[in-house]
């Protein structure tokens, strides 16, 4: 079973920062897990709060698989993820004042000096936390670092933003994490940090206003069987003649357009089409031939291409990835080859 209902995808929205009383349909606490791993730790925050709202980030598919399969066995309603920089998402994605806690469970220390830029307690992070919290809204982050526990431990402690009001040595919580589990049944030592937000800094957002990637937003009543209605169709606009050879639908729908000029040039694009409660965002999309294949010796037949993918890839009675279409210029084969877990698919452009 692939589940992708959770994941929220920023480029679908029409403004930054986002309304998450929208997205979730209520005015809720809003809380942010950063790098959520496999999700056990959101999940059960999510279950124990369901009076709640919980956003993850991740870069990692698989944790997006994993998280997302956990939510669904517990049918979860106040959680959503987003696969980007936590760093970025934060900063972009929240208004100010509008999170009550972010959670940093043992992120990835960076020990050399030269990566210390790849830390996600940089003095940039700070200054988003600074403004994304509200007011006493607090930073939970755990490591099994004694340095790095000293490092944001100073950092925090010299932010005029901040107050320590914990810096404890072998925590517990009532949810522990997988990490958590993995260096406390190694003897490691484990360390956890809240601090409290008590003056409100000031970020500088580069996407504020407009989602400018989106060709127009408009709305109104859109449905399946409207669009399907749209297959064939030819439209004319001043010098150009467009038809709409195919609509496809995942979670947002598809429309394949061939346009031609006066002269008999021919392009072929995509329009992408995603929305909710009757708002609706329209992105073009390139289309570009492709050449795409399925190591069948590393698939592992865990679906995600052919629930990304469905008119490209599905599985065969071998439980493997079978290719419908070897060459193909749906944009959704490419999603696929990224979010393969073990690499089995491969795109050539
Ligand atoms: C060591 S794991 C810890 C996972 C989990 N929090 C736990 O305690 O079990 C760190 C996770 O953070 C994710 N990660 C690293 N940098 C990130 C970033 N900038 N934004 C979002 N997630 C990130 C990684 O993909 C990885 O899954």
């Amino acid at each position: 079973m692939v589940v992708t209902e959770y994941e929220l995808k920023p480029q679908n929205f029409p403004r930054f920062p986002l309304d998450w009383s929208e997205i979730f349909g209520r005015k809720a606490k809003i809380v942010v897990e950063v790098g959520f791993g496999n999700g056990e730790f959101l999940t059960e925050l999510a279950r124990r709060h369901p009076e709640k709202d919980f956003v993850g980030f991740e870069l990692s598919i698989t944790s997006f698989v994993k998280a997302q399969k956990k939510f669904k066995r517990y049918n979860l309603k106040n959680v959503r993820l987003v696969k980007v920089d936590a760093r970025f998402g934060l900063r972009e994605l929240f208004p100010d004042s509008s999170v009550e806690k972010v959670y940093i469970n043992f992120p990835c220390p960076w020990p050399k000096k030269r990566h210390e830029d790849r830390r996600i307690t940089s003095y940039d992070f700070l200054q988003t936390l600074s403004a994304v919290l509200e007011m006493d809204g607090t930073v939970e982050f755990a490591t099994d670092e004694e340095w790095y526990a000293r490092e944001v431990l100073d950092t925090f402690e010299s932010s005029e933003y901040f107050v320590v009001d914990v810096f404890e040595e072998n925590f517990r919580r009532d949810v522990e994490t997988r990490y958590e589990r993995k260096w406390k049944s190694q003897g490691k030592k484990t360390y956890l940090i809240v601090a409290r937000k008590v003056k409100s800094g000031i970020v500088k957002r580069l996407m504020e206003g407009e989602n400018n990637m989106a060709h127009s937003v408009f709305e109104g009543n859109v449905t399946w069987e409207k669009l399907k209605e749209l297959e064939g169709k030819v439209f004319k606009d001043e010098n150009k003649i467009f038809v709409v050879k195919k609509v496809y639908r995942d979670n947002d729908y598809l429309l394949k357009v061939i346009s031609t000029d006066e002269g008999g040039f021919q392009q072929m694009y995509y329009l992408n089409l995603s929305g909710r409660d009757g708002k609706w965002v329209l992105i073009f999309k390139e289309g570009r031939n492709m050449k795409v294949r399925v190591d069948a010796d590393a698939c592992i037949g865990c679906g995600v291409c052919e629930n990304l993918c469905p008119d490209v890839f599905q599985l065969g009675d071998d439980g493997k990835a079978k290719v419908l279409q070897p060459e193909t210029d749906l944009p959704c084969a490419k999603d696929a080859a990224d979010s393969c877990p073990t690499g089995a698919i491969s795109v050539e452009e």
